[in-house]
This record gives structure tokens, sequence and C-alpha cells, in this order.
């Protein structure tokens, strides 16, 4: 019997990622898709519907216990809000969630195969049934240098991320480009006389980024563009932002070893790109492994990471999100030993987190469930 599969918020910025990624890889050719929406029930689902052609209440749990699996990239408020609702009505299907609600429960794993496929495979075989995509920054790291966690090479890992727009969503990366827009704008006649004073146009710019209204900042609370902003996600109360602690906590569970939990810490760090996380990694190793060595095992890892060899052409044309954006191509370059000693190893990293970092382990988790 063909599996019946709910999709909820599969219209939002992450469910097109999943929604084309689905297309490409011929997903739904193996399922019956239901379609479900919070603001349109009743309406018509997209062209990949087949026989369920149209569009459920999002919040029907009865509509919802029908399904064999449920993928949501909904946001947190919706898991909140609906899956106790479902799992109390005695639903026991697949929940696959973008969200972070469910991702630390004890019954929920953190997808990501092509790491941690031992994880999931037990989980499966012993009745699980939550499947939550990781941190998008976590995630990333991960299929770039997971190598060197396998082989048990880390002692812990120093990270400084340098995080797109997109991970606050559809409405920063658009005011990401207004800020870029407006502040163009305020020097373009300028910019246009090769003759004008370059800190004239500086001293314009910063004097428009710090009156820039609440309105034109309201996404990400300060201006973005020509700036950068060293918090990202809620503050603990204890110096860390909560991306910061996700490093840790995450990488540990995907990873399975939280019992005997590797130090992950550093800076999580907004930036003026668009999709793709950046970050710059320093590891103590456990022991000195020549570089060659190291390049060779995160090369062989899995079929998407790529070693950009650290010189400066490689990497200004390889090792950036311009290059990576749209690709699931995970780089991982400027692979070096540090300064302090030979155990001590320096790497930068980039994903588009809205392939490898949200839609791409969830997709791959339904072809898992499908496929066994
Ligand atoms: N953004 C990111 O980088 C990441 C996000 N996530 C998770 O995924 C969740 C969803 O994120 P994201 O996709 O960015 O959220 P979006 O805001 O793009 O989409 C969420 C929902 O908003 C509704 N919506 C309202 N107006 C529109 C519109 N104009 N266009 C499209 N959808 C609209 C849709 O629901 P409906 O069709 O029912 O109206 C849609 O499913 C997050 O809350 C987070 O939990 C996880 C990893 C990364
Ligand atoms: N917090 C990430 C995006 C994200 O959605 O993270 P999480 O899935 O852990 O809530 C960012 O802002 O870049």
């Amino acid at each position: 019997m063909t599996t019946l599969v709910g999709l909820v918020g599969w219209r939002g910025m992450v469910g097109s990622v999943l929604m084309d990624r689905m297309t490409a890889e011929k997903d739904f050719d193996l399922i019956e898709p239901l379609f479900f929406s919070t603001s349109n029930a009743g309406g018509k689902a997209p062209a990949q519907a087949k026989n369920e052609t149209t569009l459920q209440d999002a919040h029907d749990i009865e509509q919802l216990k029908r399904c064999d699996v449920v993928i949501t990239c909904q946001g947190g408020d919706y898991t909140n809000e609906v899956y106790p609702k479902l799992r109390a009505a005695g639903w026991t299907g697949h929940w696959i969630d973008a969200a972070s609600s469910l991702r630390m429960a004890d019954d929920a794993v953190i997808v990501l195969d092509p790491v941690n496929r031992p994880v999931i495979d037990q989980a499966l075989a012993q009745g699980g049934n939550n499947w939550i995509g990781g941190n998008c920054t976590v995630s990333c790291m991960l299929m770039g240098v997971g190598a060197l966690y396998k082989a048990g090479l880390v002692e812990w890992m120093s990270t400084q991320t340098y995080q797109a727009a997109s991970g606050g969503g559809a409405q920063h990366m658009r005011e990401l480009l207004t800020q870029y827009g407006t502040l163009n704008a305020e020097v373009k006649a300028l910019l246009d006389d090769p003759k004008s004073a370059i800190l004239e146009i500086d001293r314009r710019i910063v004097d428009k980024q710090r009156s820039l209204t609440a309105a034109e900042t309201a996404n990400f609370g300060v201006p973005l563009g020509g700036s950068l902003i060293p918090w990202i996600d809620k503050d603990l109360g204890n110096g860390m932002s909560k991306e910061e602690w996700k490093g840790m906590a995450e990488t540990n569970k995907i990873l399975g070893s939280s019992a005997n939990a590797i130090p992950v810490d550093g800076f999580c760090v907004r930036i003026g790109a668009m999709r793709c996380h950046s970050q710059a990694l320093t590891f103590k190793l456990k022991k000195d492994v020549p570089l060659d060595e190291i390049e060779a095992m995160i090369a062989a890892d899995n079929a998407w990471v790529k070693v950009v060899p650290n010189t400066r052409e490689a990497t200004i044309r390889d090792l950036t999100p311009v290059a990576i954006t749209g690709t699931l191509t995970i780089p991982v370059g400027r692979l070096r030993k540090l300064a302090m000693g030979p155990e001590y190893l320096g790497a930068f990293t980039i994903g588009d987190q809205l392939l490898w970092g949200a839609a791409e382990p969830l997709r791959r988790m339904l072809r898992i469930l499908i496929e066994r």
C-alpha cells in the first residue's frame, strides 16, 4: 500500500525548498501526498497532489491521523500545538519536523543520515517515530567535518559562525536587501561621481544606518546591511545565546555521544549573506594526524563534502556563500595546522542552510521510512 504522507508548511520558505527537492528526486512517485494548510483549508492542493487534491485543515486531528507520516515545516508554534494532540489521539505514525521544539526530547532523533544513520537505524529498530531536523549550523558543520568526529579524533571544537539572513526567515532576507537598497540610494550620486570623497560616503552611510526607522529594522531589531549582529536566537541568561548552546547539545545528540559529550563552543554571528551559513572551526585533536590524512578522511566521508585546497585562488572561488547557494555541496577549506601545536586544526566550511540545514535531512528521512 502506498504511504500516505501529510505535508504541512509546504508553501513556506523551507517547505518550498523541500517540495523542490522532493520533486527533483521523484519522491512523490513513491507516496500518496496529502497537503495541509493553516490558512486555506478547502483550497486546491499543489500540482504534486495525486488523488487528494483538496487542502486539509492543518489543525484537523482526524485528517492528520490518517497519515502514515506527517512532515512539517510549519514552525515550532504549530508543532507545540498540534503534535501533543495528535499523539494523545492515539496516532502512532512517523512525525518528521523542521522545527526545533521536539529536538531534545528523549524519544526524538535529530536526523542527518549521512552522519548518524546508525543512530537512526537503532531508533527505528526500537520503534522510534519522531524525526527532527537539526539546527542548520550544526547540520552543515557535521556534513563537512563529521569524519573527524566519527574517527573519534575530536577532543574539543570551537566554532565562529557567519550566519545568513535566511536563518531568521523570509522577512529577514527581504529586510536585509531593503537595507542594502536604502544605503545605496543614500550615496548613489556620490558613488556615480568618481571624484567624490570615500570618507564622505562612509559618513553618510553610517548616519543612515543609525537613523533607520523601527519599520526598517523590524525583523533584526538593528541594521544588518553593512554591519553584523553577534547574537542569534534567545538570551539564555548565562552569557550564551541559544544558537551557541545548540552547537554542543545538538552535535552530541546527533552523534549519539551526549553521555560523554565532546565540548563544542564559540560565537554565532549574523552577517549580511542571503542563505548560506559559514563557520570557522578550531579543533583540538586527540593526537597529531598529518594534514593529508585529515583531508582524505574528510573528502571520503560523504558524497557532498568537497575539500577546497588551502590556496587563495581556490578559496575565493569555491569557499563562499555565492559559490555554494542552491547546491548540496559542503566545501571544507582553509585546512591547516594552527600555531598552538600539531593537534590544533583550523578549517572553514559553508552550507546552504535551507538545503542541508533544513529541508534535505527531512526529505532523506522520509525516503528511509518509505524504502525500509
Ligand atoms: N528559516 C530557516 O532557516 C529554518 C526554519 N526552520 C523551521 O521551519 C519553520 C518554517 O520556516 P520558514 O519556511 O522560514 O517559514 P515561512 O514563514 O516561510 O512559512 C511558514 C508558513 O507561513 C505561512 N505563510 C503565510 N504567508 C505566506 C507566504 N506569503 N508565503 C509562504 N507561506 C506563507 C504558510 O503556512 P500556510 O500555507 O499554512 O498558510 C507557511 O507554511 C520555522 O518556523 C522553523 O521552525 C528550520 C530550519 C531553518
Ligand atoms: N537559528 C537559525 C535558524 C533556525 O531555524 O534554527 P533552528 O532550526 O535551530 O531553530 C538561524 O537563525 O540561523
